[in-house]
């Protein structure tokens, strides 16, 4: 207990808090953090995953994901090279520690797009973020949103579809995030995450400007 109390002391002095954005697919997770780091130039860096899922179209490899095989994603695993993994509809997902330290040695605020399991697991894990999760209004507005995207075939869209009936209810757990935000209105919900991180967003400003 004393030593997870001390290695979150040393984390807040080494830096700003990592943030884990988790919620249903097709709740907004992207949509958001791709304004938020729009806005704030020079604040947020992006913990970019590795996926064994292929590319949809725009999908830049080492920018949005690092695109693998599962063998490769496997042996990584094996390897300890990674904090946390889980499979999500068919696929595997994993935040790799190269990934968060990356974003963390610029001293910006590393933000990790993770599922459930990945929530569960860092948890366990000495990251000590803020935990934030992003809800649709309802599963109608989800599978409206999901469809207009156009990214899933139906099988993975119902896998999803799945999925996010049991993260909208794991969610309402208390406890298990420090700020739910319901994503309705896409300029509400990104001005109550801007809220919430405001802190983090003032400490790395200050560091900046002093630096
Ligand atoms: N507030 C909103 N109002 C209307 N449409 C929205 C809103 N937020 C996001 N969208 C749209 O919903 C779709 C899903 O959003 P997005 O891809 O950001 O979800 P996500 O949570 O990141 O999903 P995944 O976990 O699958 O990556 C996108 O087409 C996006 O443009
Ligand atoms: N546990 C983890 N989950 C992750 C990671 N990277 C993304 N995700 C989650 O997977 C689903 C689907 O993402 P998509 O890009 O295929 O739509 C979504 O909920 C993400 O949050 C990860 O490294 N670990």
């Amino acid at each position: 207990m004393y030593m997870r109390y001390f290695s979150r002391v040393l984390s807040a002095m080494a830096g700003p808090r990592p943030v884990v954005l988790s919620g249903p697919s097709g709740a907004g997770k992207s949509t958001l953090l791709k304004k938020l780091m729009k806005e704030y130039d020079s604040v947020f860096g992006f913990s970019v995953s590795h996926t064994t899922r292929n590319p949809r179209p725009g999908e830049v490899n080492g920018k949005d994901y690092h695109f693998v095989t599962r063998e490769a994603m496997q042996t990584g695993i094996e390897n300890g090279d990674f904090i946390e993994h889980a499979e999500f509809s068919g696929n595997m997902y994993g935040t790799s520690k190269a990934a968060v330290q990356d974003v963390q040695a610029k001293n910006l605020i590393c933000i990790l797009d993770i599922d459930m399991q990945g929530v569960r697991s860092i948890k366990r894990a000495d990251l000590n973020p803020i935990y934030i999760s992003i809800q649709p209004p309802s599963m109608e507005v989800l599978e409206h949103r999901l469809r207009d995207r156009k990214t899933e075939s139906e099988e993975s869209l119902q896998k999803r579809l799945h999925a996010a009936r049991v993260d909208m209810e794991i969610s309402k757990e208390q406890g298990l995030f420090d700020t739910v935000i319901v994503n309705d209105s896409l300029e509400e919900a990104h001005g109550q995450l801007k809220a919430v991180l405001l802190e983090e967003i003032q400490k790395v400003k200050k560091t900046n400007m002093s630096s």
